[in-house]
């Protein structure tokens, strides 16, 4: 079973926008138990509106008899800093003010937020991971990670994900906010604000996710008929209205900005020099109908790290494919493990 946990950080964290935080919280899960060697570790990195327990949103890949056995992994998976699932966010009081930080909150980026991660695997004694794993969001930061910390990581599995966020990504995200700013409640500091702009971000953010096919073979209208609700309306409507019940606008805000500035090459001479860091072997990983990480950006990242593999999945749901496709997900990591292992023992046979 899934361990839901809390670290807490009580020194002055310092941002790379020059703001910082007196310290934060993140909420982990943990599942499976760490081995002596430490050779066990998985990282996982969740993707805008997750939260810490994997199992919920990646479920096909964790549990008995798959991709990683609960008897054999110790998997680890932090709310991002800013979340809204148990992690210190716009929600959390600020101990300066004894009031929610709401509008306050300071801007992240993808390195603030992974050197909070790092914190947390130092406080637990990790040395090692064998594998980091994230998608889209989760994806950014897994590779942000690895580059910062390049002796920590054995393997980095990114899935639809990317170097730098695209003008194309930009773009959806500040038509969404957008949608949070048109929404009047949104200057005014009170938890709710820009709930109703929210659900309009979430529907337009759903055809960044989606794909023509996936609406046309789910939503198409069964009859002829002129309605005032059709069945493509209400589906977006719907998936408004559900973001709403678990989600707010300021963490939704604070990440879909932290994702605009996401870019490894930032103060790193750029990103074919940052990716000369990297000390782990990749995998990265696309979906062929993927429009918002489209597979240009996995193949780009392939063909600047030496070594690196990169996967394609086929999906009828677009960017989504990479939480839907697991069994091929299962199938691509499978293989990249074996043809590590191949590797390997080739090496050692040709030094002997
Ligand atoms: C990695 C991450 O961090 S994501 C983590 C947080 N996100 C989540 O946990 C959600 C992850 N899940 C998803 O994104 C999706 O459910 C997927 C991609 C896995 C699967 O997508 P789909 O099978 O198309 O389901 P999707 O959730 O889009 O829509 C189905 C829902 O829409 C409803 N629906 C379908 N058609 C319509 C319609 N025409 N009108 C109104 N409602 C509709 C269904 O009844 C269903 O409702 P329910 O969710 O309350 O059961
Ligand atoms: N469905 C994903 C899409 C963003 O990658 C999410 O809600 O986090």
């Amino acid at each position: 079973m899934p361990e839901q946990l809390v670290f807490h950080y009580q020194k002055q964290f310092q941002l790379e926008s020059g703001a910082s935080l007196p310290g934060f919280q993140l909420a982990y899960t943990t599942y499976g138990q760490l081995n002596q060697d430490q050779s066990n570790v998985v990282w996982v990195c969740h993707a805008l509106t997750g939260s810490s327990d994997f199992t919920d949103w990646w479920g096909e890949l964790f549990g008995e008899g798959k991709l990683y056995e609960p008897a054999d992994w110790f998997v680890v998976c932090a709310n991002t800093l800013g979340g809204c699932y148990g992690s210190t966010g716009p929600l959390a009081v600020n101990p300066a003010t004894l009031q929610p930080y709401y509008h306050s909150f300071p801007q992240l980026t993808n390195r603030d937020i992974v050197r909070a991660f790092d914190l947390l695997r130092q406080d637990l004694g990790i040395a090692r991971v064998h594998t980091l794993l994230g998608g889209s969001l989760g994806g950014q930061q897994a590779l942000e990670w690895a580059i910062l910390q390049p002796d920590v990581f054995g393997n980095l599995i990114q899935v639809a994900s990317n170097a730098r966020h695209s003008a194309w990504g930009i773009a959806f995200n500040e038509s969404q906010r957008m949608a949070i700013r048109q929404d009047p409640t949104w200057k005014i500091s009170t938890a709710e604000a820009g709930i109703a702009g929210l659900k309009t971000a979430r529907a337009i953010a759903m055809l960044s996710y989606r794909h023509y096919n996936c609406y046309e073979e789910s939503q198409q209208e069964p009859g002829n008929s002129i309605t005032d609700n059709f069945r493509a309306a209400s589906y977006q409507v719907y998936q408004g209205e559900k973001l709403a019940q678990r989600f707010n606008a300021y963490t939704y805000w604070l990440l879909s900005k932290a994702m605009d500035s996401h870019n490894i090459g930032r103060d790193r001479g750029g990103i074919a020099k940052a990716l000369e860091r990297l000390q782990a072997k990749c995998l990265f990983i696309g979906v062929d109908t993927d429009l918002l990480f489209p597979v240009e950006e996995q193949q780009q990242l392939q063909r600047l790290v030496p070594g690196a593999k990169f996967a394609l999945l086929h999906s009828g749901y677009g960017h989504d494919g990479f939480l839907v496709e697991t069994a091929q997900i299962t199938q691509v990591i499978r293989e990249f493990y074996e043809s590590e292992t191949v590797k390997h023992i080739h090496y050692e046979n040709t030094e002997v």
